[in-house]
């Protein structure tokens, strides 16, 4: 008996499944979730006062780390002056100059309070907007728990191996065509078919919900060119890779300009935050200036402002950034190192801050079919032998993993030794 175990017995009798969120069950890893205590640095502590270096950092967005100490002091600045109002504050503004200045193809954003809440009201904008109703979505890609998404998505509904869409109404999930990710020519056939009648393509430009899995050379500029030739908007869900993939996300890295941005998790530095953005032409179709409603009570929430403000200028500080993307890189090919040696089929991707482990024979894993004949036995015992070992990885093997600004060679040389003992057992 220990107290996560404890605390799971009870947390099921009152919340479903014992969490608040589908992938935290541990149900595709089998055994128990940890029940976390706190977080420092790079390090979160259980109930039972084990320590484990984090590669999860809540899904991505603690960017600097947990508890980061002027994150800390800007939310209780922030929280002392009041925690909500449902009118309007300066740091909105404030957070919407520090991202558009980082991401030009932004114009005016709004904030709302979740990824999914960004992704749900940038659709309803590109269907208002251009007067069409079908989406284009990638198989493994996951925006969040919005109704016409749930077709074919990734997370939780890949790793618990749910088929469709259950729940949501066949008219709405008909508007939704998916097509296999970095596959251009099978967008182009849906194109070719359905071209006049597709509002709006959304995709995660690097796909971070299928474990890692960067976009083909050419992809995403070849949605950019069909969408262009056919009048639909081009929608980057960067509520992953924003902050992460680079600092302008994946949209500057790979010079690639969408219609519309939906933002999330690194923006709110840990407190509940999302926001669209976009050229003013379409976004000024949101109410109040235009048709297309949207509202929030808790939008624009000034403790979350403060926390996603006081985290962008810790990660665009200088080297900052560029440190966290080193030491990703070095996790990365030390873990490749260690399962070469061991014997044990193993590729790994990484793009910025972001990485994915793949137990597999191909030498690079580049879509859904790919990742879903990944052996995911192994990554299993691979998982509990890390945290066994204290070292925390997303419990499926299907989610991307993170770095920080916190993660030091400290935390790397205690995540390789542990590594080569997992890989070692396998
Ligand atoms: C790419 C992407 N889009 C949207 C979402 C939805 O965000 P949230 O969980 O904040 O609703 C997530 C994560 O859940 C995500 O990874
Ligand atoms: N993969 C999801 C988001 O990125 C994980 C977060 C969640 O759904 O709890």
């Amino acid at each position: 008996m220990n107290r996560s175990h404890e605390l799971f017995v009870e947390a099921q009798n009152h919340l479903v499944g014992g969490v608040n969120s589908a992938v935290r069950a541990f149900r595709a890893v089998g055994g128990e979730p940890v029940f976390i205590h706190r977080g420092e640095g790079a390090w979160i502590e259980d109930v039972d006062g084990r320590r484990y270096v984090d590669y999860v950092l809540s899904y991505g967005p603690l960017a600097v780390g947990h508890a980061h100490p002027e994150v800390v002091a800007a939310v209780c600045d922030a929280v002392a002056r009041g925690l909500s109002f449902g009118a309007p504050c300066e740091l909105e503004t404030h957070l919407a100059q520090r991202i558009k200045a980082l991401f030009p193809s932004i114009d005016r954003l709004r904030m709302v309070s979740s990824g999914t809440e960004a992704t749900m009201s940038a659709l309803r904008l590109a269907r208002g907007f251009t007067g069409r109703e079908r989406i284009v979505k990638f198989q493994g890609c996951y925006h969040g728990h919005v109704d016409s998404l749930l077709v074919q998505a990734g997370s939780g509904v890949l790793t618990l191996g749910i088929p469709g869409s259950p729940g949501v109404p066949s008219a709405v999930a008909q508007q939704t065509i998916t097509v296999p990710y970095n596959d251009l020519a099978a967008t182009n056939g849906v194109f070719d078919q359905h071209g006049p009648e597709i509002a709006a393509v959304i995709v995660e430009p690097v796909a971070g919900n299928m474990n890692c899995v960067p976009p083909a050379e050419g992809f995403l500029s070849g949605l950019r060119r069909l969408c262009d030739q056919s009048g639909a908007l081009l929608i980057f869900d960067e509520v992953m890779t924003g902050f992460r993939v680079s600092l302008g996300g994946a949209q500057a890295h790979y010079s690639v300009t969408p219609d519309l941005t939906c933002l999330g998790k690194v923006i709110g530095g840990g407190m509940p935050v999302g926001a669209l953005g976009g050229r003013s032409e379409i976004m000024e179709c949101l109410a109040p200036l235009g048709p297309v409603y949207q509202a929030g009570t808790l939008s624009g929430n000034p403790v979350a402002m403060a926390a996603g403000l006081a985290t962008l200028d810790a990660l665009t500080r200088a080297q900052a950034f560029d440190s966290a993307v080193a030491a990703t890189r070095a996790l990365v090919a030390g873990l490749h190192e260690r399962a070469r040696c061991a014997g044990v089929p193993f590729a790994t991707s990484q793009v910025g801050t972001m990485f994915g482990l793949f137990f597999t024979e191909a030498d690079a894993v580049t879509d859904f079919q790919r990742v879903s004949g990944c052996d995911v036995e192994r990554f299993r015992r691979f998982f509990h032998s890390l945290l066994e070992q204290g070292v925390y990885l997303a419990p499926s093997a299907f989610e991307a993993g993170f770095l920080s600004t916190a993660h030091d060679e400290q935390t790397l040389e205690h995540t390789l030794a542990a590594a080569e003992r997992a890989f070692a057992s396998l």
